[in-house]
């Protein structure tokens, strides 16, 4: 693949056709064609005949395909059973996260969008807000907190596996662990259960010990899983806690904000003790898959919601005093820092 950006020309003639465009994705990928590209190259006739598919046909299908970026063409002779196909490396893997049946994307299409869909010009002059009975921000009845923390929730994947592949670099037995603004306890729930000698609290707004009761007894984990309630914008954190991390939570606040609650951490942790922060740090690919909260969140003026860079954190962990900041690798990176 070229990596390269479509022109603005072709991006909007793209856009413009998106819901044909998702038509052929999803076709592709429920009828195994993505995985047989994937396993490219493979020709036109040889695709074909697998999947007993008309020659003609299919390569109109592969140009939608192509037009989109997903798939590379060789074609050296004019038969068109004899163009070669290779599809990106991890198309199959992006399609079921985007199209596929456990989508986001498809999870986010609950929330109420359509408040600002049309109206954009009123939303920029400030004139038109998301309404709050279908987002608060914090979320504010108990639907709202059930449904958010539910939906973030059900994109922990990327995080748990972060967090499984430096698992044993992380955690020694006996340490505690406090989550601070930890959803519904799912991510401590997953740690708990791979990690035998580790003890959680989640650190959440009152409104959320419900939800992570039920994750306790869900999982069964009795005492492991404890609960804090509070609000870390008004009260300082608890003391008495091996590591402290912020999982999604820092991107949500303004930089000062952001920095305050790192300050936080530094003065409830002891010397020794770590910071872990995880999120979505601020790249090309993430800010498109960050699209859907970027419109969303035009109507809502206290989630700041931003991406940002992971410099930034690096920067502000060592001006607060924190030791040998370090990025941990995986699908969301882990930043990890020792307080001295
Ligand atoms: C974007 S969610 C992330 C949830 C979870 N860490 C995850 O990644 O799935 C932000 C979390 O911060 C919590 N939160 C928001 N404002 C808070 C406050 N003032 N004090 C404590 N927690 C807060 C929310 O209730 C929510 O659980």
């Amino acid at each position: 693949m070229s990596g390269q950006a479509a022109s603005p020309r072709a991006l909007l003639h793209l856009l413009y056709n998106s819901a044909r465009a998702l038509d052929v994705v999803q076709t592709a990928r429920e009828m195994g064609l993505l995985t047989a590209l994937e396993k490219g190259p493979v020709t036109l006739g040889e695709l074909s005949t697998q999947h007993r598919l008309v020659p003609g046909r299919l390569y109109k299908f592969l140009d939608c395909l192509e037009s989109l970026g997903l798939v590379q063409r060789e074609q050296t002779t004019d038969a068109l059973v004899e163009a070669r196909y290779t599809a990106a490396q991890g198309l199959s893997a992006a399609a079921e996260a985007v199209v596929g049946p456990h989508s986001l994307e498809r999870d986010r299409e609950k929330y109420n969008w359509g408040a600002l869909y049309g109206h954009l010009p009123e939303v920029l002059r400030g004139e038109r807000s998301m309404p709050r009975d279908s987002f608060d921000w914090p979320p504010s009845t108990p639907e709202q907190v059930a449904g958010f923390e539910a939906s973030m929730a059900a994109g922990l994947g990327p995080i748990l596996e972060v967090f499984r592949t430096h698992g044993s670099k992380l955690w020694k037995p006996g340490q505690k662990l406090l989550e601070v603004g930890g959803g519904d306890g799912t991510l401590a729930a997953r740690l708990l259960e791979e990690h035998a000698g580790l003890t959680v609290d989640v650190y959440n707004l009152p409104s959320t010990e419900g939800l992570v009761t039920h994750t306790r007894e869900k999982h069964a984990l009795g005492g492991r899983l404890g609960f804090v309630g509070g609000d870390f914008l008004h009260e300082p954190l608890p003391g008495g806690y091996n590591a402290i991390s912020f999982v999604r939570v820092l991107h949500d606040w303004p930089a000062e904000t952001a920095r305050m609650l790192m300050k936080a951490a530094h003065a409830a942790l002891p010397s020794g003790g770590r910071i872990l922060i995880c999120e979505e740090f601020r790249t090309p690919e993430r800010l498109a898959a960050q699209f859907f909260w970027s419109y969303f969140l035009m109507g809502v003026d206290s989630c700041v919601s931003r991406l940002r860079e992971v410099q930034f954190y690096l920067k502000a962990l060592t001006e607060l005093g924190f030791q040998q900041p370090e990025v941990l690798p995986g699908p969301f990176e882990l930043v990890v820092a020792t307080k001295a």
